[in-house]
Order: C-alpha cells, then sequence, then structure tokens
C-alpha cells in the first residue's frame, strides 16, 4: 500500500506538506532569565519524503520537534501537522504520527515482547507484534528484560513503537544515536522503506552521512535558526571550494606574492587558503605561476564545497586545518 498524506489548506486546496511551520519561538522560563531556544524556525516536511534537521548540539532540534510532536506549544509561531494543531488536536495528530524521542521511558522489568504488546493495545491499526520485532531485528530479543537490553537494542525497541502504527508523519529525534554502524544502517533502510510507502519522515541528527545517505530535504540548524534549507545540491551549491597550500617563502623567509586566484584569499600561520568558486580555474592559475617562479608548492590541497564544508562554516568553525592559528591577511581577488 502506497499512500500520500495531502491536507486541506485555509483556502481549500490540498498540499503534500505534512508537517509546516511558520515563525516558531521557544523560550524556556520567563522574563529577564529566559532562554530563547528557537528563534523564527520555518520548515516544511512533504509527504513521501525525508527532511534531516542538522545542528550542533543544543542548535534548539529537541525544542523544535517537541513542538511539532504536540509535547510544547510555542512561544510565538504556528505549527500544523497534517493541517492540524499538534497541541489543541492532540488525539486527531497522534493517531496519525509516530515519534521517537531521545529517551523513551519503558519499565525496565517488562520483556521487549510485553511492550510491544503494551503499546499494540494503544493503536488503532497496529501491525502485528512479531512482524514489529522483525522490521527491527529484535526477535531473538522478544523475551529480554527491556533493563537488560543494550543502548541500541533500547533504541530499536522505540523505534518499532514508533512505526508499529504505520503512521503518516514520522518525527525521530537522533534515530541512530548509541547505534553501531550495522545496525545504524538498518535505520536507514527503515526511513528509506517509510519514504517509500508515501510517509513524510522528519529527523534530527549531529551525523553528516546519515543527511547525505537519506536526506532529500536538509534543514541545517544554529543557534536557535534555520541557517539554510532545501536540497543538498542547493545548500551546496553556491558555497565555495578551497585550495590550500603551505605559503611558499623566498630566500630570507618572506612570503612570496602570489598571482589573482579567483576567491578571497588568507594566510594563516604558515598555511594560504584560497576560497573561490572556480576551483579549476584557481589551481590552474596557481600551478602556472608555481612553474614560471620555479616555486615548490607544499601541502598542496583542493577541496570542493560539501555538506562538510557549509556545515562546519554554519557552526562557527573552518575546515582549515591550520584554523587555531591567528589569521595574518584576508584579500579579496576578484576584482584585481
Ligand atoms: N527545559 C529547558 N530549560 C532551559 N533551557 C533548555 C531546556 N531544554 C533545552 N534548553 C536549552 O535550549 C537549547 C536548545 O536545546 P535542544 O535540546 O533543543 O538542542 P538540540 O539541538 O536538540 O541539542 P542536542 O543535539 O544536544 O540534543 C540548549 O541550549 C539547551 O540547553
Amino acid at each position: 500500500m502506497t499512500t500520500t498524506a495531502a491536507t486541506s489548506t485555509s483556502s481549500g486546496a490540498t498540499t503534500d506538506l505534512a508537517i509546516e511551520v511558520w515563525g516558531l519561538h521557544r523560550r524556556y522560563g520567563r522574563g529577564a532569565s529566559a532562554y530563547h531556544a528557537v528563534r523564527g524556525v520555518d520548515l516544511d516536511v512533504r509527504a513521501g519524503a525525508v527532511t534531516a534537521l542538522l545542528g550542533t548540539n543544543g542548535a534548539g532540534k529537541t525544542s523544535t520537534l517537541e513542538v511539532i510532536e504536540g509535547l510544547a506549544s510555542p512561544s510565538e509561531g504556528t505549527v500544523r501537522v497534517l493541517g492540524l494543531d499538534p497541541v489543541a488536536d492532540r488525539d486527531a495528530v497522534r493517531a496519525r504520527m509516530g515519534v521517537l524521542l531521545q529517551r523513551s521511558g519503558f519499565p525496565g522489568d517488562l520483556t521487549v515482547r510485553e511492550v510491544l504488546t503494551m503499546w499494540h493495545g494503544t493503536l488503532r491499526a497496529p501491525m502485528p507484534v512479531d512482524d514489529v520485532l522483525d522490521l527491527v531485528s529484535l526477535g531473538e530479543r522478544a523475551d529480554v528484560r527491556v533493563v537488560s537490553l543494550s543502548g541500541g537494542e533500547q533504541r530499536r525497541l522505540d523505534l518499532g513503537c514508533t512505526v508499529m502504527g504505520d503512521p503518516e508523519v514520522v518525527v525521530l529525534d537522533e534515530p541512530t544515536t548509541g547505534l553501531d554502524v550495522e545496525r545504524r544502517r538498518d535505520v536507514w533502510d527503515l526511513v528509506l522503506r517509510l519514504r517509500e510507502r508515501g510517509r513524510a519522515v522528519l529527523f534530527s541528527t549531529h551525523h553528516l552521512e546519515e543527511v547525505e545517505e537519506l536526506a532529500d530535504h536538509v534543514a541545517v540548524m544554529h543557534a536557535g535558526q534555520i541557517a539554510r534549507r532545501g536540497t543538498l545540491a542547493e545548500i551546496v551549491e553556491g558555497h565555495p571550494s578551497t585550495v590550500r597550500f603551505a605559503t611558499p617563502l623566498d630566500a630570507t623567509g618572506t612570503a612570496l606574492d602570489l598571482p589573482p586566484l579567483l576567491g578571497e584569499v588568507s594566510s594563516r600561520g604558515p598555511h594560504t587558503t584560497v576560497r573561490t568558486h572556480d576551483v579549476q580555474a584557481a589551481l590552474h592559475r596557481l600551478l602556472v605561476w608555481a612553474d614560471e617562479h620555479a616555486v615548490r608548492l607544499d601541502d598542496l590541497r583542493a577541496e570542493t564545497a560539501s555538506l562538510e564544508s557549509v556545515f562546519l562554516e554554519i557552526a562557527g568553525r573552518t575546515t582549515d586545518p591550520t584554523s587555531t592559528d591567528t589569521p595574518t591577511e584576508t584579500t579579496t581577488e576578484e576584482s584585481r
């Protein structure tokens, strides 16, 4: 069965947006000591697509997801899940949304099968317990008590409960935390299967490779805001590539004058970095210049823009291995 969630807008038109967030703010506490964790987030999550909320620790991912999950009200802004308010219409939304929290609280003395059977009883049209055990590879652990499960097994049990009701919308807060590489891949497969079935999946993560593997759309969150969003290609597009090399010196140890290199050139300690939108031309100019001047370029490296370079820049760091040094010079050379 493949279904696509379609919800009605206020104008009566249908949309394939399963989750819509406009101008979301979330503050903890009141008055002068309030902490403003989410600062004007807009987000769309489509049916039949996987959306990643990628962010550093404390970026505000969980604070945002909790509002979408109906566990907290927005301080400001609007959230709609399948066209409904997840707090005011909580019962209607919960029947159609599966949620994986960062931590679950199943009683430790219940077995895996007992937990799944208990959860089964709370859902309208659940999958059989044995199917869920297979789906999350816990068949052989069915009679083990929750307290004796490893962290990864507990995570898979949580995930089993999340998908047992075959929800139209699935929200996963860091679904692969604590899982080894093999189990992480199992979760990825599960997410992709949900997408094939037309489900809308929103997950938060710190893992770049998880985003690259799974996400159709990415929202990069930092300091309570969405710093960038779009497809992976859209996010990376427009971000400069880098060329790095040990700063060439003359016999007296003075840095040689470089040719125009089609980008922003900066020197940190013994290295020079060029950030450019035309890495091939910049490299060509550099190598021709080095040949003509009989200069050897040590530690020469070229790196095209990637999700990692975008993410690290947003997080306020750089991929430059010499970045702990103090910058000594920055010039923009397009105009030369
Ligand atoms: N109940 C709370 N009271 C006060 N501050 C809070 C509360 N919950 C979260 N915060 C703060 O809000 C900010 C955002 O936290 P949140 O858990 O949403 O971030 P996150 O992106 O999910 O981080 P992580 O990846 O580490 O889970 C953090 O600075 C956090 O300390």
